[in-house]
């Protein structure tokens, strides 16, 4: 069945991902809220860029939106269709089809063993993806259009370079012709000189091919200059949604705006807005609003309740606040806000 074209690639509606806590050992109580309450969409074509600082979620939240993460509350529809209501036989089948992932590490990531064409052939096999001829067929395509010459068709992930071994990452997701690739750091492991043709190639894939992108980085600025829409997360929560265009200088959430006036090069230099101390455990969140115990802007109405998840002015912007920052404030003055809160708290 062909989806209405306003059907969204992948939908997640309240979804939360629970834990055991690693460190408490296996009859620990302690869980871990690796996500909370997304809810979050992808439309056809478009590029999404996730940013937090680590350990917020991003690759738990990259990990759900390609069925490979159960969430423990929640759903996920993939063109409208609920995945984990699905039978495992159909979920893989759909997943397969759909979705493609890109981890961070290449050299994880693919099986040593095999040899390139081995290794993109092995989701056409499992799919059953046309006759063994058209399948070796593919194989040379896609090869050709992640830029790997046909000579690598036989060399092992540990003779090819980093950035080739990426390269094949990328072309093993394409393999089923998925409408959604999901990237998660797909450069960090990779030489600063090859970072730029990978993410290169996947804006060129994703205009020649149609495809929607989820980007997960910590590299703020690359994430801003390659996405449509960013998403900030905050300790599991997704707490603003907005344009790449306007997310520098006029998001709402005090997180996003502290977070971007530490990125060096985005603003005219100014001191980063300083926060109340660390982040949070995962494993206790504080109550109401997560952010309110390193926010300057907060109240007691912060840590009574979660703040709705309110609209912007312009479309697709949304953000999670009971103070946001008013419309078009300059970072400037923010930074001079918190920094005089940050004077009255200090102990005398
Ligand atoms: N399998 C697991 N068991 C226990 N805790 C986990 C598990 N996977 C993730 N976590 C925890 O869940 C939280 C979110 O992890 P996640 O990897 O999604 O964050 P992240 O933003 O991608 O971090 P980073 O940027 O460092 O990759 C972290 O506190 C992490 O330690």
């Amino acid at each position: 069945m062909t989806p209405a074209p306003e059907t969204p690639l992948v939908a997640l509606s309240d979804a939360h991902v629970v834990h055991r806590a690693r460190s408490g050992g296996l009859f620990s109580r302690d869980r871990v809220y690796a996500l909370t309450g997304a809810d979050f969409t992808v439309a056809p074509g478009e590029t999404v860029g996730v940013v937090g600082e680590s350990g917020c979620g991003k690759s738990t939240l990259a990990r759900v939106l390609v069925g490979a993460q159960r969430p423990t509350s929640g759903t996920v529809l993939l063109r409208g269709r609920d995945l984990w209501a699905m039978k495992p036989d159909e979920r893989r089948a759909t997943v397969g089809r759909g979705t493609g992932m890109v981890f961070q590490d290449p050299s994880t990531a693919l099986n040593r063993r095999l040899p390139v064409r081995r290794i993109l052939r092995d989701p056409l096999d499992v799919h059953r993806r046309g006759t063994p001829a058209e399948r070796e067929a593919r194989v040379r395509e896609l090869m050709s259009l992640v830029g790997l010459p046909g000579a690598l068709a036989d060399a092992l992930p540990g003779q090819l370079s980093g950035g080739q071994r990426q390269r094949v990452a990328v072309a093993r997701a394409l393999a089923l012709d998925p409408d959604l690739v999901v990237a998660d750091e797909p450069t960090s492991a990779l030489d600063v000189s090859v970072r730029a043709q990978i993410l290169n190639l996947l804006l060129d894939l994703k205009e020649r091919l149609g495809l929607a992108l989820v980007f997960v980085s910590h590299d703020i600025q690359t994430v801003r200059r390659m996405s449509d829409r960013v998403v900030t997360m905050y300790l599991g929560r997704i707490v603003e949604e907005a344009p790449a265009a306007e997310v520098t200088d006029r998001a709402r959430h005090p997180y996003t705006r502290a977070l971007f006036s530490a990125t060096p090069g985005l603003l005219d230099p100014i001191d980063p807005i300083p926060l109340a101390g660390p982040v949070p455990s995962a494993t206790r969140p504080p109550s109401g609003c997560p952010f309110r115990t390193r926010c300057w802007r907060a109240t007691d109405v912060c840590a009574a309740t979660l703040p709705d998840n309110s609209p912007g002015t312009t479309p697709g912007h949304r953000f999670r606040c009971h103070h946001p920052v008013e419309e078009g404030r300059p970072t400037r003055e923010l930074v001079a806000q918190a920094t005089a809160v940050a004077g009255r708290q200090e102990p005398t």
